[in-house]
This record gives C-alpha cells, structure tokens and sequence, in this order.
C-alpha cells in the first residue's frame, strides 16, 4: 500500500518541479535583461560631498570632504577624502595680477572634478575663505582685494559645483570653526564630554580658543562664542592675533631691530654664517609694520645670523607688549584672556615647525626643549644646508625664529607654564581629516550639526547656533553668521582683529 501511495504521489510532485525550474528560468532572463539595461545608467551613489577651499597668506589648500548619502539626518560622519595644495603664495599676493590669482586654483579644482563623482558636481557646495593675508591686503587696498575676490570667484563660478561663495572669515570665525573641527573629529561633542582648546597657527594671525567654566563674556564680549551642540552649551573664550602670524611676527622682530635705517643686522635668530640681503621697501610693505618704517634708510640691509637662543628669546619677547592690561588678567598686547583650561591641540604652523625641529614632544622638560632649539639655533647655516638638502631654503633659514617664537608665543604670551604645556598636543591630522578650520566651517554652513541631540524632541532648529557677544547661549535670534549671505560678503571689515 505504501508503495503504490509513493507511485501516485510522486506524478504531481515531478510536474511541480519542473514548474518550478521553468519559473526560475524566467526570472532570471528578466534579471539578466533588467542588469544589461541598467548597466548604462549611473549606480547610486554611496557618498555627498562638500568641498571648502583655505586662502591662507601664505598658501590656499582645498579640501574635499565625504558623509554617507543616505544619513542625511546628521547622524553619518564627514570625513576628508582628499586634499590639494596650490602651487604658489596665497591668492592675497596676487594684489598686481587679479587674475593670476584666479588661474592659480585651476589645479586644484581639476583635481576636485576628478575625486568627486561626476554625478554629484552640481550638488556640491563649494566655499572659498579667506583669512589674514586677505584681511591685512584689504587693510592695505582694499580695492585691490576687492578685484583678487572677483578674479577668484568667477574662476569658481565655472566650476561645476555649486559655488556658495568667497569671503574673508573674522579672526573669531577663524579660531571657532577650527576649535569645533578639532572637537568634532575626535566625537566630543555627540557626548557632551570634555572639549579640547585649538591652537592655530598661520603665516600673518594666530588663535587660541578654548572653553571656560570663568568665562561667559562679561569681561570682554568680543571674545565670546557661543555655541549649543547637540544639546550641549558651550561657552567659547576665542582670540585671534593679527601680526602674530610667524611671517609677520618675524617682520615685527626684525623691523624692531631695523628701526635706526642700519645697512646691517646681526640677528640672533639665524644661523651663524646665515646672510641675506634684505630690502628695506620689502620688509616693510605690510600693515603689521608699515608705521615704524625708518624715515631714511638705505635700500637694503644685511642680515648676519649669529645662532644664539637666548638672545633670539629676548628679540622675540620684545614684539610682545606686556605693559597695559585694562581686564583682571591678560595674555599681551591688553588683550583679555581667562585662566587656561584642559587640554589643547596645536596645529597649521606650530605642526610644521616643531615637527620638523623632532619638538612635538610636550611631556620632555621646558629646559630639554630649550636645550635643544639653543643647540639647533648655534648649528652652522652651512651644515644645516648640509644635513636637509630638499628643504626649503626659506623654511630652513626660519626653522630657529619660528621654533623659538613658538615657545615665547606658548609661554610667554598665552601663560602656558611647564606644568599646562604638557596639555598640549602638536597635531596634523585626527583620524586622516586636517586639523583647521576649515571643517567647521562647511558643517556650519551645510547645517551638519544639530543643536540638539538626534533623540531629543525637535525643539530648536537643525542648524548650528553660533552666537557671538555677551548674551549668553540661551539668548535667540539667528547668529551673526546666518546674516551672511557670502555673494554680498565677499569683502567683510577686519573689525575683529586687533592691530597692536
Ligand atoms: N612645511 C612647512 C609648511 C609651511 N611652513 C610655514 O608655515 C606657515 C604657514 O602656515 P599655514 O598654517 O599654512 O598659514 P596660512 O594659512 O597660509 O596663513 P594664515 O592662517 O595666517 O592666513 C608659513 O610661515 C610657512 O612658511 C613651514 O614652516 N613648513
Ligand atoms: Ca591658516
């Protein structure tokens, strides 16, 4: 019986396999036909973009950075994928040739074309900003500022991104944006932990910004940022020091020593067998040191290194002016600054300087730090030429300057003592993205991160709430940076930089 109840069952399972294969079959043709059509349209893509160019005064460098496209809800991280650097000064050396400074970009911005997917160039914001070296030429000539932005920004304009226009940054934005990078990519922020202070360092400012629990602008507004985060307030002291860049703090320094119209310097800051003619006309043709241009002096000077610290210490400190201080503590040039707090990432120039001087170690002893800059320092301009043959001539001669200024800047001017300098770390990169402000900024204007927490109750507006002045964190009102409307802006006042 069992066997004949096999025999009968067995007729329709077989028919039923053979629907079942033919089934298959057809599925797969149209599969196969569906992938051939489909291979001609573009896949989607997994990544956005936003792209941020850095007009520094020394150089411009574009960023680009990635986030996940289908996390559009703040919560996919912003990574940099890819970096240019532009060949020659910043664009704030192109006063006499506008449009060299446009054609300068062209690299860079065909190398942009090429990382970011074709199918996303429309939709990807591009920013240009600008900071001191365009903060001192329009000080300086402002129409030849104004005819520097127009040259790069139609050069942008061409682009096939969405070009969301070229401004010079406030010295404040400058120190903010690059405190909430450095913040931002090392996660403090989601969690409402501990922030670290930035330091930066170019080639004509600097800037210190770092969070106070002493601070909430009463004392001086103009140094206040503030910020909520992800739910969390922030009360930003930030500083940023025009002239104090190491290009010109170096102009500062040696226009001290040049005062008289001499036709020769020994300099203690070069190296000994160092020597340079330098023109005074050049020396002086910046708004850092134009004032105290000898009235007669000879066409030029020549500048003899003599390698020696301690003495270049004591040029350095006197660009410093510790003489007046208007608030209850300050760092110099009567400018407030609140008692340090926490730990702090230095980045830009002091990276580059320290790096190379095998300085980055901040938990060695300040007299072993010391030890080795006057050691360096004494080291002849021919062994040093000797011993780093692809080496800039530039940054070579300068290495003992800035080393030195560096220091002087840390502890004299900013007060950071043998015990809080060991809270500094000397960085370029946090998890392959660029410590700078650049970062920041496009979250900022890309409304990337929420001021409250994803799971809270939507409460405020998505966007990054940046107030500056005394009103505190909880005062409403849009932030001074939503007025900007960077096409009109494109030329901002250097209001918030201080001349000494
Ligand atoms: N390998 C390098 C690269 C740069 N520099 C120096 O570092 C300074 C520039 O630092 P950077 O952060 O690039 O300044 P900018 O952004 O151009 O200037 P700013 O922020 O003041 O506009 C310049 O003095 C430059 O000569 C250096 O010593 N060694
Ligand atoms: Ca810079």
């Amino acid at each position: 019986m069992s066997e004949q109840r096999e025999m009968k069952e067995a007729s329709p399972g077989y028919r039923t396999v053979t629907i079942f294969v033919a089934g298959i079959a057809v599925i797969a043709l149209v599969a196969l036909v569906t992938v051939g059509v489909l291979q001609n349209k573009p896949l989607p893509q997994k990544y956005k973009y936003g792209i941020v160019m850095d007009a520094g005064s020394s150089h411009t460098a574009l960023y680009i950075y990635q986030w996940p496209a289908e996390k559009d809800n703040n919560t996919g991280r912003v990574t940099q994928t890819d970096s240019c650097r532009v060949d020659g000064p910043g664009i704030s050396s192109y006063a006499s040739n506008p449009r060299g400074a446009g054609e300068s970009l062209g690299d860079c911005m065909l190398k942009a074309r090429q990382a970011v997917p074709s199918s996303r160039h429309g939709e990807t914001p591009l920013y240009l900003g600008a900071t001191a070296g365009m903060r001192l030429l329009n000080i300086e000539n402002a129409s030849a500022s104004d005819a520097v932005f127009q040259a790069v920004e139609a050069a942008l304009h061409s682009s096939p991104f969405s070009f969301r226009g070229a401004r010079i940054l406030s010295g404040q934005e400058e120190g903010a944006f690059g405190w909430v990078t450095v913040n931002y990519l090392d996660d403090r922020l989601t969690q409402g932990q501990e922030t670290t202070g930035a330091l930066d360092l170019g080639g004509a400012s600097t800037q210190i910004s770092f969070v106070s629990a002493r601070f909430d602008g009463t004392e001086s507004p103009h140094n206040l940022m503030t910020f909520r985060l992800y739910g969390n307030d922030y009360n930003l002291y930030t500083h940023s020091y025009l002239c104090y860049g190491k290009d010109q703090a170096l102009r500062k320094m040696l226009a001290l020593q040049t005062a008289s119209g001499p036709t020769s310097l020994s300099d203690p800051c070069f190296h000994p067998g160092y020597i340079r003619t330098r023109d005074y006309s050049e020396l002086y043709a910046s708004p850092c040191v134009a004032r105290s241009k000898p009235q007669a002096s000879p066409r030029n000077f020549t500048l003899k290194g003599t390698g020696d610290f301690d003495s270049c210490r004591t040029a350095v400190k006197k660009i410093f002016d510790f003489s007046k201080c208007n608030f209850s503590r300050c760092s110099f040039n009567g400018v407030f600054q609140p008692e340090l707090q926490g730990s702090f990432g230095a980045f830009s120039a002091y990276y580059f300087v320290l790096d190379f001087l095998n300085l980055t170690d901040t938990s060695a002893p300040m007299e072993t730090i010391k030890d080795k800059l006057r050691e360096y320092c004494a080291t002849p301009w021919a062994d040093m030429q000797r011993q780093h043959p692809s080496t800039k001539v530039k940054y070579l001669a300068e290495y003992c300057f800035s080393g030195t200024y560096i220091l002087t800047l840390l502890t004299e001017g900013y007060n950071f003592t043998a015990d809080t300098f060991k809270e500094i770390t000397i960085i370029r990169k946090i998890k392959g993205s660029d410590a700078g402000w650049t970062l920041g900024y496009m979250l900022n204007l890309t409304n990337m991160i929420p001021a409250e927490a994803p799971d809270a109750p939507p409460a405020a507006p998505r966007r990054l709430r940046v107030h500056h002045g005394a009103h505190g964190p909880a005062a409403g009102g849009p932030s001074p940076l939503h007025h900007l409307h960077p096409q009109q802006d494109s030329v901002l006042q250097p209001a918030q930089d201080r001349m000494s």
